[in-house]
């Protein structure tokens, strides 16, 4: 079936910077062998970057940033305009046939409000996967800003590590990975930290709340959870600074650690 050829690749902020040349590729290659990659990124470090140009100080409730209309009109700036851009032109001199979209873009991701004193952020409440699902079918990578829209039009900022699990869900895509600026999940043993190769959701639970995994680690592995219990084969959270190889002659497997459903 066609719809199990999607990998929803995840690019944070984190690591936008530093991709190593071989992901480009990497994910050119995935096209090659019949995968149909859609690209949703982040960009929080260019939005502080932009906000303190602009006179406004960054501030966070449990992750998530306090957007207000001025910020909102940044992060949208940035995300949608020189993020998205930037990306697009990456992956097109890699040799992909790359369209930059946000999740305004068609609807494609509707969300409500999460919390008025977040104020302009929103939590995805569908995901119109037509659009996406069209491109992908006409040889298109795209690639996804994470904004939102409400039933009113209101534009919104969403978490990248959300929309890009609520994409991967709505697209029933086979992989999700997350690239980030880690090796993967680490754990302290014996006081040395050491990265595990797989973790299952009760291991996850269990390292939220020793404080184990903890900021920007928590969205990633709450939407990776959310996406093993519905139809996604296989979750990954992937250093975006390693070099990319190929195993198995068929699937790229990203170095980093993955989320099981069970050990
Ligand atoms: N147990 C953990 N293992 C790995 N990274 C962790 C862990 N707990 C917290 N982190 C942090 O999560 C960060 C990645 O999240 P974040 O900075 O939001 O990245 P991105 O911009 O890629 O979404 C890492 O740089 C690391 O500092
Ligand atoms: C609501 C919220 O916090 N939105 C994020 C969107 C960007 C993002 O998620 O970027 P990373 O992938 O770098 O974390 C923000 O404004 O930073």
């Amino acid at each position: 079936m066609v719809t199990r050829n999607i990998m929803v690749i995840k690019i944070g902020g984190s690591v936008t910077d530093r991709l190593h040349p071989s992901f480009f590729s990497t994910c050119v290659s995935l096209l090659e062998r019949g995968w149909q990659p859609v690209i949703v990124h982040g960009g929080g470090p260019w939005i502080n970057r932009w906000l303190e140009k602009a006179g406004i100080t960054p501030r966070f409730v449990d992750g998530l940033r306090v957007t207000d209309a001025d910020t909102l009109e940044v992060v949208e700036m940035v995300l949608a305009g020189a993020m998205n851009k930037h990306l697009v032109s990456q992956f097109t001199q890699a040799g992909a046939r790359a369209i930059g979209v946000s999740g305004v873009d068609g609807e494609l991701i509707r969300v409500k409000q999460r919390d008025p004193a977040l104020g302009y952020v929103g939590d995805v409440t569908e995901v119109n996967p037509s659009m996406l699902q069209g491109l992908l079918d006409q040889g298109w990578l795209p690639v996804v800003a994470s904004l939102g829209v409400d039933a009113t039009g209101q534009h919104y900022n969403v978490n990248a590590d959300h929309a890009a699990g609520a994409i991967a869900q709505a697209l029933k895509a086979h992989t999700l990975a997350m690239v980030t600026d880690v090796p993967g999940i680490w754990k302290v043993d014996n006081g040395e930290k050491r990265v595990l190769r797989r973790v299952t959701p009760e291991q996850i639970d269990e390292m939220i709340a020793d404080g184990t995994i903890a900021g920007g680690m928590i969205p990633k592995v709450t939407a990776g959870m959310r996406c093993l219990s519905g139809e996604v084969e296989r979750v990954m959270i992937v250093d975006g600074r390693a070099p990319q190889e190929w195993k198995d002659g068929t699937q790229a497997v990203f170095a980093g650690t993955s989320i099981v459903r069970e050990w």
